[in-house]
């Protein structure tokens, strides 16, 4: 380079910091109004996610950025980032307590990540919450002398057992609700343990979200809804949506949604583990689209094997969904095996007809994705 390009460089990159500096001063700025929206919000019992507003602003947004010859999908990429930071902000001023005469929250197993990050939300929503954990049970009856809801939340190996066992004796109308990633067992033993309240939940999340803003939360319905009808208001606040399913429709749903799933991701690992794979050679090599399916395996490696186990071992019947995968991939292999092409051109076309626009829509969903996997790239 020389030195009249060297000058000129320095002073155009003099310059763009500049207008940095002005953009993290325009942050600053955002995030304290944000921060104020967050208190508003609080007062009256608003929702932290508002789809609505956010949908009118990144459309008038985007025409703005057009008529000032900006990519529309630029606005709308900072804006979304923005505003995941606001519900992190907006959640420190804590939520509105829908029910202020509840009694005290006891969750068994509050200890584990899950049990954490629900206790953490309730008492941000100024709930008083006690944790009981496999250590402390000689303080169990005392604390559920008291207690308006008792939230089980420990391994799904050991739920029904321990509630069968052990929540027998719960105030009348106190709520029995639990967070197990399956739901027609835990569900049927709390209605057995337990004549008040009965509602099953399945968060759709793991304990690092952050914030509950967009997240799903499952909920099947036990007994009384009345009742606990104010802990789904409580959790909209959150910025959660609730789907309500039926407790079997929502065990099959899981056999794929998440057994099988896990097992293939699994098996993945597996598979790349037992041929010595090596991870900085498949990483030099690797496209945005084979980084991020990696990342995916990779992240279940970094999580607790007792879980999984839990989660894939939860319902007999996953066997058989994973069963049919490994037969529909033992099939596919086949015919790789016998070169047959064309059939599998037309199998391809056949599922591609199954997805309809859903094809499409993921492409396009997964390029937005698959571009910030790009931008995290430092090499
Ligand atoms: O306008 C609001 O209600 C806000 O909470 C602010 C804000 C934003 O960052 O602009 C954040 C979250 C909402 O989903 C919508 C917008």
């Amino acid at each position: 380079m020389n030195e009249k390009t060297t000058a000129e460089l320095e002073h155009l990159r003099g310059l763009i910091d500049g207008v940095d500096q002005q953009l993290l001063h325009l942050l600053r700025k955002r995030l304290d109004l944000v921060a104020q929206v967050g208190t508003v919000k609080h007062g009256a019992g608003l929702p932290i996610y508002a789809p609505q507003r956010e949908a009118a602003m990144l459309a008038k947004r985007r025409e703005e950025a057009k008529s000032m010859g900006i990519a529309p999908q630029l606005i709308e990429d900072i804006l979304r980032r923005l505003m995941r930071e606001s519900y992190l902000n907006e959640k420190d001023v804590g939520f509105k307590q829908v029910k202020k005469d509840l009694g005290s929250v006891v969750i068994v197993g509050g200890k584990g990540q899950l049990g954490g990050l629900f206790s953490q939300m309730l008492t941000l929503s100024g709930y008083q919450v006690n944790l009981l954990d496999k250590d402390d049970w000689q303080q169990a009856d005392s604390l559920f002398a008291d207690a308006g809801m008792v939230l089980v939340t420990v391994p799904i190996a050991i739920t029904c057992e321990l509630i069968r066992e052990k929540l027998t004796q719960l105030p009348a109308d106190c709520i029995l609700a639990d967070l197990t990633s399956i739901k027609t067992e835990p569900v049927k033993a709390m209605l057995e343990a337990h004549s008040g309240p009965v509602v099953g939940f399945h968060p759709m999340f793991g304990p690092d979200v952050g914030s509950l803003a967009k997240q799903v939360v499952v909920v099947c319905h036990g007994r009384s809804p009345e009742k606990y009808q104010w802990l789904l208001e409580q959790i909209a606040i959150w910025g959660a949506r609730i789907v309500e399913a039926e407790p079997e429709r929502h065990d099959s749903a899981m056999q794929l949604v998440q057994a099988m799933r896990h097992f293939s991701t699994f098996v993945y690992g597996l598979n790349l583990c037992k041929e010595e794979a090596d991870i900085d050679t498949l990483l030099q090599f690797s496209s945005p689209i084979y980084r991020l399916e990696l990342a995916m395996v990779g992240r279940l490696f970094a999580q607790s094997p007792e879980l999984y186990a839990d989660i894939i071992f939860a319902q007999q019947d996953s066997q058989h969904a994973i069963g049919d995968y490994l037969d529909n991939y033992r099939e596919a292999l086949e015919l790789l095996k016998r070169g047959d092409r064309n059939e599998f051109i037309k199998q391809f076309q056949t599922v591609a007809k199954w997805f309809g626009d859903f094809a499409p829509q993921f492409q396009r969903e997964s390029r937005i994705m698959l571009q910030s996997v790009n931008d995290m790239k430092t090499n």
